[in-house]
């Protein structure tokens, strides 16, 4: 989008036409939030969010429902992050200026009713900032690739789209798709999220994580009752939001729980761990133990939802970093290919302007404390979930070890 905003003409090739399957961002919902323990991305964010407010394509996309944040005492790390991501906040002018703190499950109800019954402890701190929310993300990517469509971008979908190799030939860089088509262009950027270490040998600066998620169908008494709330983060046992307006489906993340899927890479047989997506393995829903730890999320908050049937697991994977920050660069071994990549689960919010960055850095004109944070470095340290501690404490599971959940969940 942001390419032919800028006059080049641009031919874009994916597996599945938008919003594809194996797509992170095809999702019902993502968290919009500007809060970041790093003022890079507290700028970022700000900017993402005054054209999740006000850019004609991505507005209909954003719902601005607000973000209770709640962390026990004891989970420090996250703590230290919450709270300089408030302090970052309030240094840029006008922002976080209606963050409030509320004190307990009786402070909760009181701010928000429909959690009358929760049971949160009475001297938990919670965060509440309504000036965050979510972006139904399925259809973000949607109305970006209509408005792609609209300024004439070229799209391949399906075994003509599927990249399979790159390659240089005559001094060219050539993209190889599962039919045999060969594409080439003055700049190609590979930008396949978990999946971008199958064509690009990114070392072991990325790695594929699964990340869990499931759902639970409201009838029309409920959804008009829950539509409004606010999202709940509870950095301890996972994180839901309200129900989509359409499909009156409430989605859930699953707590702390991230998975690794070992296997040798079409580099120097390295092992690494790359995403195997439920196109091709339907039965990777969730953890067996994932029910359960949805259901006493739900009891804490909502009790009268606890025993809906869980549905539509989901496995849905991110291309993590060691140090949480993206990777945008030329490829040093490549000719004229340059990668957007290393999402590290943090970067849906940023769909209305990172592809500007992206752009600056093909024409070479990016801030240069960008091009140094988000440069190619495979001198960084392997990611270790352990030490990502912004997130919630993950366990981190292997693809070969795991029981998963039947579906449909009975
Ligand atoms: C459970 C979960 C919750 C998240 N929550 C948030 C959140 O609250 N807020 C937030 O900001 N971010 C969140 N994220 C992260 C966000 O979704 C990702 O950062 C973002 O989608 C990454 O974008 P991407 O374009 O790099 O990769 P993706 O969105 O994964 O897109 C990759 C694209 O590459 C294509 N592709 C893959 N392989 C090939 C191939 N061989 N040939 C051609 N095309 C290919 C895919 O079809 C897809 O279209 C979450 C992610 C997950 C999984």
């Amino acid at each position: 989008l942001e390419l032919s905003k800028n006059g080049y003409k641009v031919t874009a090739i994916d597996a599945y036409a938008p919003p594809s399957p194996w797509s992170a961002a095809n999702d019902l919902n993502k968290i919009i939030r500007t809060e970041y323990s790093d003022m890079i991305y507290t700028k970022l964010s700000v900017e993402a969010m005054d054209l999740w407010r006000n850019d004609a394509t991505f507005k209909p996309a954003f719902n601005e429902c607000g973000r209770v944040l709640v962390t026990p005492e004891s989970h420090l790390a996250r703590k230290d992050f919450e709270a300089k991501g408030i302090a970052n906040l309030k240094k840029i002018e006008g922002q976080g200026t209606k963050i409030e703190y509320i004190k307990g499950g009786e402070g909760l109800a009181k701010k928000f009713p429909v959690f009358s019954s929760n049971k949160v402890h009475s001297d938990a701190e919670l965060k509440w900032n309504p000036e965050s929310g979510l972006g139904i993300s399925f259809k973000a990517l949607e109305l970006a690739y209509q408005a792609c469509v609209s300024l004439g971008v070229n799209f391949s979908f399906g075994a003509s789209g599927e990249a399979t190799k790159i390659i240089t030939d005559d001094n060219k860089d050539y993209v190889i798709t599962a039919d045999g088509s060969r594409y080439t262009a003055d700049k190609i950027v590979v930008s396949m999220g978990a999946s971008t270490g199958k064509l690009i040998d990114l070392k072991q600066q990325q790695s594929a994580t699964g990340l869990f998620l499931t759902h639970m169908q409201l009838n029309e008494e409920e959804f008009q009752k829950y539509k409004d709330m606010p999202i709940i983060f509870d950095s301890e046992m996972g994180f839901f939001f309200p129900p989509d307006p359409e499909s009156k489906i409430l989605k859930i993340a699953l707590p702390g729980t991230g998975a690794h899927h070992m296997i040798k890479s079409n580099f120097r047989g390295e092992m690494t761990s790359l995403p195997r997506y439920m196109t091709e393995f339907p039965s990777d829903t969730i953890p067996v133990d994932g029910p359960e730890k949805v259901r006493n999320l739900i009891e804490k908050y909502i009790p009268e939802l606890v025993s809906h049937q869980l549905i539509n697991h989901k496995t849905c994977w991110i291309g993590d970093t060691s140090d949480s920050h993206y990777i945008i660069d030329k490829v040093p071994y490549l000719s004229y290919t340059y990668i957007a990549s290393g999402d590290s689960g943090h970067v849906f919010k940023l769909l209305p302007n990172i592809g500007k960055y992206i752009v600056a850095r093909l024409d070479n004109n990016l801030d240069q404390n960008l091009q140094q944070v988000w440069k190619w470095r495979t001198d960084l340290e392997a990611f270790d979930p352990a030490k990502t501690d912004w997130r919630v404490p993950s366990e981190d599971l292997d693809f070969a070890d795991i029981e998963w959940v039947k579906k449909p969940e009975l």
